[in-house]
């Protein structure tokens, strides 16, 4: 099986890994690149966030009370403190706004299915 192509520098490999090109930013020479890389990397989140959302899914229905009702704070904060580790100029902060709709997002859409 080939490697699927998902946007620039972003692609599924057969044995299911997601690849995605970080060149570093400082190579980008114009506007038409610069909007290419964004692409690239939300075809890459866009597969990530789906991703996530189903296995959040699945741990709400492992909780013993899962979905709005089984929300926990502590955990969100322990996420939101990990990545940025990754994430040092966008920082918790920011991280936590970006972090809270992704869970709502999760959750509404394990909801709905
Ligand atoms: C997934 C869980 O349930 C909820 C959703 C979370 C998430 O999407 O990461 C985190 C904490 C909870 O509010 C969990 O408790 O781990």
């Amino acid at each position: 099986m080939q490697d699927q192509v998902i946007g620039e520098g972003a692609a599924r490999t057969a044995s299911g890994e997601l690849r995605v090109a970080l060149p570093p930013v400082a190579e980008i020479g114009s506007l038409a690149e610069a909007r290419a890389a964004i692409d690239g990397l939300d075809a890459a989140l866009a597969v990530l966030l789906e991703r996530r959302a189903a296995v959040a899914a699945v741990v709400q229905r492992l909780k013993p009370v899962g979905g709005f009702a089984g929300r926990s704070p502590e955990r969100e904060r322990q996420i939101v403190e990990a990545m940025a580790e990754h994430a040092p100029v966008l920082g918790a902060e920011r991280l936590a706004r970006i972090m809270n709709a992704v869970i709502e997002a999760g959750l509404e859409a394990a909801a709905s299915r």
